[in-house]
């Protein structure tokens, strides 16, 4: 059986992932009990599971040494990787979105500056709404850029709004909706036919049931 390698996310889309896996029979005993490996064997067919950054799940897909892997089309979005794209698993749903303070005046004629963690998000998003802008690009606690004066807004994701909402801010716009996706290396998908086929369809099936 060819041997099947499975790039995760670590943090706050694994708990839900490995929950996938197990709903189609994939052995993930070894994936549970994880303490520091990174690592792991499963005995189910031949599949190995690595946990990395989320962004790092794309570069390993990239370059073939995962064959498959799970990612936030946050990801997606913010960077052009060769991959293909195969499955919604409907787990992390968040959105991208606009926000600033409640008393921002949105609708000025000076140019905005945007703090984010997504340069790109942002810039495309208000290029096609033919907005210029400048954007600032930070690592995280983004929401207090408009508080001190850094940006006019941020571009970020909100999932249950508590952060926007314990820090004074506001959705502006929606942007668009973020979930996990399952994506496959090009020629993972040609070479190893049959193994990552059996993989996809049997999540496929088990993720059509949950709409
Ligand atoms: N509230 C949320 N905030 C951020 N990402 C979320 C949220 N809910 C779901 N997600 C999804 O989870 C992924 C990020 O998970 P992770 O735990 O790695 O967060 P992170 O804060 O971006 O990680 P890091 O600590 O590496 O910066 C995102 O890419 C997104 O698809
Ligand atoms: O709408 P909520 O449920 O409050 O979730 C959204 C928040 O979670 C994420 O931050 P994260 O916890 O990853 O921290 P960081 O980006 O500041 O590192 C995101 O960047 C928002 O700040």
């Amino acid at each position: 059986m060819e041997r099947i390698q499975i790039a995760l996310t670590k943090g706050r889309l694994l708990d839900e992932t490995i929950s996938i896996f197990e709903k189609v029979g994939i052995d993930c005993s070894e994936l549970r009990q994880q303490g520091r490996k990174l690592i792991f064997q499963s005995n189910t067919y031949n599949i190995s599971f690595i946990l990395v950054k989320a962004a790092d799940v794309l570069t390993y897909v990239e370059h073939g040494v995962a064959d498959i892997g799970v990612v936030g089309n946050d990801l997606l979005l913010e960077n052009e990787k060769e991959c293909y794209e195969m499955l919604d698993l409907n787990i992390g749903r968040c959105k991208f979105c606009v926000a600033s303070i409640d008393s921002y005046e949105q609708n000025t004629s000076r140019r905005k500056t945007i703090a984010t963690k997504y340069p790109t998000v942002a810039s495309t998003y208000f290029r096609q709404k033919g907005e210029e802008v400048d954007i600032i690009k930070i690592e995280g606690s983004v929401e207090i850029a408009p508080l001190l004066g850094l940006a006019d807004a941020v571009v970020d994701i909100v999932e249950t709004g508590r952060t926007l909402r314990e820090n004074g801010l506001v959705v502006l716009e929606e942007m668009y909706d973020i979930s996990a996706r399952l994506i496959v290396n090009k020629a993972s998908l040609k070479m190893k036919k049959e193994a990552t086929f059996r993989i996809i369809d049997s999540i496929e099936k088990y993720v059509s049931t949950k709409v």
